[in-house]
């Protein structure tokens, strides 16, 4: 179920980036993967990876697993900036990308329906309701090499699981395997082969529940597990379905934030999921200028 703040909403992202006002924010999540988005109509909001880290700290800042800067991008249409709470840079976000969606609706900045837009990853498009789910043509996904992941259980035993990378516009690799993933313990970061992933990865374990239902866990290049990852709910549909022989289908894939519908399609991906905004405000300007 997606929620509508549109008081808030207007208040935060039509108060531009002025000064004396602090930077406007919301708060927003798809699926429990939570995000802090700084609307940024004029494009002129420099944001410091050290700023990033100081807003998505859950216990000194906002709290977020990523930061969506929602700019206008060069070719007219916007731009979604999206940034790892560590401060690093990523090509896209699935779930960020709904709830980025779902503001430019709300906010009547674009109209409800389908719209392109840009992210690092290259153009995507969204198609969004008035109210409700939101869907995201994800691009170009591809099957890469076989490698394997290294975890522990909470047992503290230690296991390696066979997966195959894919690339969703940013990198993943995904174990489908038959060890109970509720068992895992992603408190520690999970390893891989580094040198199929130079870039580092996104890391999804997969539990297969009936049929084309899959039930995973994921461990976040730049952030540690989540609640979800949209990119990652994508290369689970598309290595669940290359597991079978097939290279279509509609999935249903669980995460620990709720659900979300895989399709795949003459030989695209569309995302179907929750995006919630709930809240919105202004970061201090002071605060602000002292994590540049
Ligand atoms: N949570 C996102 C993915 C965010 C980027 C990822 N951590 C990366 O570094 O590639 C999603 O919903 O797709």
């Amino acid at each position: 179920m997606s929620t509508r703040a549109e008081v808030g909403l207007t208040n935060a992202s039509s108060a531009g980036n002025a000064p004396s006002a602090g930077v406007p924010f919301l708060k927003g999540h798809g699926t429990e993967n939570d995000f802090v988005l700084l609307p940024d109509p004029s494009g002129l909001l420099q944001i410091s990876e050290a700023q990033v880290r100081a807003v998505c700290d859950r216990h000194a800042g906002i709290g977020a697993d990523g930061i969506v800067h929602i700019a206008p991008g060069a070719d007219g249409a916007f731009f979604m900036d999206y940034r790892n709470a560590d401060g690093s840079l990523a090509e896209m976000c699935g779930n960020g990308a709904r709830v980025f969606a779902r503001f430019l609706v709300d906010n009547r900045w674009l109209p409800a329906g389908e719209f392109s837009f840009g992210t690092r990853g290259g153009t995507r498009r969204a198609i969004v309701p008035d109210a409700g789910d939101v869907t995201i043509s994800m691009g170009p996904v591809t099957l890469g090499v076989a490698s394997r992941v290294r975890a522990s259980l909470l047992s503290g035993q230690n296991l390696e699981f066979p997966g195959t990378a894919v690339d969703v516009g940013n990198p993943h690799l995904v174990a489908i395997t038959d060890w109970d993933i509720t068992q895992l313990d992603l408190t520690r970061a999970p390893s891989y082969d580094q040198q199929v992933f130079p870039s580092g990865v996104n890391i999804e374990f997969v539990n297969i529940r009936g049929v084309d239902a899959v039930q995973m866990r994921v461990f976040e290049r730049g952030v540690g597990e989540t609640r979800a990852c949209g990119t990652g709910t994508v290369a689970v549909a598309v290595a669940y379905l290359a597991a079978s022989g097939r290279t279509e289908g509609l999935i249903v894939v669980g995460v620990l934030g709720g659900q979300v519908h895989v399709r795949i399609e003459a030989g695209e991906a569309y995302l179907t999921g929750p995006a919630v905004i709930m809240s919105s405000g202004f970061i201090d300007r002071e605060w602000w200028d002292l994590h540049r």
